[in-house]
């Protein structure tokens, strides 16, 4: 079967995006892409939606071929390619358990800007799910087993996410987060699903989140994982509810924060970024698969021009 596939980042966390029909068999692809090609983190799939209300469907698999139930950096780029498909400024995406508002927004010089919604949040440990001593939440609160100065928060975007909030010095490496992260996301007694494990640091101006992600590992970026961290250093009043950077090795987005009546409004916005075209052969039977061709779209330049712009805007602990 011969495939059209897009090379396509959020903050340099890099997806193949398809669009087609739904299939079963998208995280043997997604597995067999991401073999091929180690830089990527997984696959976009872009279907018709059964929803009156929304313009697309978006599915996202792991490089490990399991199925998350969002992506926000992949949500990004999903936005950019269903409006410029479309002809739209803003558009409606059906996810696995929301349909999510998604808007384009003015470009930072050449890169391509789009804004998303992540939702729906749930800090209930029965929604990750996560079992601890029978707790129905945990919000900043250390879990002793692993320390007893870290305060971690789990919440659900709903992907599921372990945050802890940590000194610049446990950003550097990532052995201990990585300890964690692996355990947790292999057989354990607390996250029956695994989940995405991010260490927040206060930055000079706003938060710096490196993330181990279930079903992939490190990545550049998470992009749910930063929301969530985002939301996690307003209750931590590291940063003011409202717009807060956060920065991350891929680069930098703005998470917007509102504290409501009936909870939290979460939004992402950062790039989304067209890397190169595909041809792939994809033998479904087996894994003698092989690109065909490939085409640069060229964005990747000035994308990288806008990295060496905000990293340098104090993206730095302190
Ligand atoms: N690894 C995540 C899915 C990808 C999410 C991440 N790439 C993002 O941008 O939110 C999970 O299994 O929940």
């Amino acid at each position: 079967m011969e495939l059209k596939l897009m090379k396509v980042h959020g903050s340099m966390n890099t997806f193949y995006l398809y669009e087609g029909a739904d299939r079963s068999d998208y995280g043997v692809l997604a597995e067999e892409l991401c073999r091929l090609d180690p830089e990527v983190d997984g696959l976009l799939a872009v279907l018709p939606s059964s929803s009156s209300s929304a313009n697309a469907r978006m599915r996202v698999f792991n490089k490990d071929g399991s199925e998350a139930s969002m992506c926000g950096n992949g949500l990004r780029c999903v936005a950019r390619y269903v409006c410029e498909r479309d002809g739209l400024e803003n558009a409606v995406i059906e996810t696995m358990k929301a349909n999510l508002k998604v808007e384009k927004q003015a470009s930072d010089g050449s890169i391509a800007m789009y804004a998303v919604e992540i939702s729906p949040v749930s800090f209930k440990l029965a929604d990750l799910p996560m079992a601890y001593e029978g707790n129905e939440e945990w919000i900043l609160k250390p879990l002793p087993f692993i320390s007893e100065t870290i305060l971690f928060t789990a919440v659900a975007v709903p992907n599921p996410h372990l945050i802890g909030i940590v000194p610049a010095e446990l950003q550097k490496g990532g052995a201990h987060q990585q300890k964690w992260a692996e355990f947790f996301n292999g057989p354990n007694d607390y996250f029956s699903d695994g989940v995405n494990v991010s260490y927040v640091t206060k930055a000079e101006d706003g938060i710096f989140v490196k993330t181990f992600e279930r079903g992939v590992g490190f990545t550049n970026a998470c992009g749910t994982a930063m929301t969530a961290s985002a939301l996690v250093g307003c209750l931590a009043g590291l940063v003011p509810y409202g717009d807060v950077s956060v920065f991350n090795p891929g680069g930098m987005v703005k998470c917007s924060v509102i504290k409501g009546d009936s909870g939290y409004s979460l939004q992402l916005a950062g790039n989304a970024t067209y890397l190169s075209n595909h041809l792939f052969l994809w033998q479904e039977s087996g894994t003698n698969s092989e690109f065909i061709s490939s085409e640069l779209l060229g964005e990747q330049r000035d994308y990288e021009d806008f990295i060496l712009k905000t990293s340098t805007i104090s993206g730095q602990f302190v």
